[in-house]
């Protein structure tokens, strides 16, 4: 499947659908879990991967938080709120530079482990639609 990624003006932030909670129906915690690991994976060998923990530790850590919340978002148990508060997304990416190419390449990641997901096309699209606009939301800078 070929996913499109939207033109995002710097500094807007327009509306967002949640994923369709089937999503989390038919891959279950540990699909979700596994999805977020090779997520996290492939940033690891990306252009962007001086922004992720440069520990194994910590970068698990980065794995269980980000997977905590999509299953929380997807209508599952409230992980990320219980573990760290409230989600405050845009927030709690402040202090990593997160411009244009940045999101580019973790939407890029993304269609990557999407599209080895063994569930329908109408489902990865529901998770696709969110990430691509929520993405937008979480740029904080206008730099190259
Ligand atoms: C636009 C591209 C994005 C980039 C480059 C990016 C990068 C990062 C970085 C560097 C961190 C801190 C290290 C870590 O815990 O992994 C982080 C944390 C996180 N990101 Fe993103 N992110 C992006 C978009 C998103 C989006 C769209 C979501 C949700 C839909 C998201 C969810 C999270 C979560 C849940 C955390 C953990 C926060 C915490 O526990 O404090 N990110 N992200």
């Amino acid at each position: 499947m070929q996913y499109k990624i939207t033109p995002a003006q710097f500094g807007t932030r327009p509306p967002v659908n949640l994923p369709n909670p089937e999503f989390l129906e038919a891959l279950k915690e540990e699909g979700i879990r596994k999805m977020v690991s090779n997520h996290y994976d492939l940033l690891k060998q990306s252009n962007i991967r001086g922004l992720f923990p440069p520990t194994e530790e910590g970068f698990e850590k980065a794995k269980e938080h980000s997977a905590d919340f999509f299953i929380q978002i997807c209508g599952g148990p409230k992980y990320f709120n219980e573990k760290r508060g409230a989600p405050m997304m845009a927030a709690r990416h402040s202090p990593f530079k997160i411009n244009q190419e940045a999101r580019r390449i973790w939407l890029e990641s993304y269609a990557i482990v999407l599209n080895e997901l063994n569930i329908s096309d109408d489902l990865k699209q529901s998770f696709w639609n969110y990430i691509d606009i929520f993405s937008i939301w979480m740029m904080n800078s206008n730099e190259n």
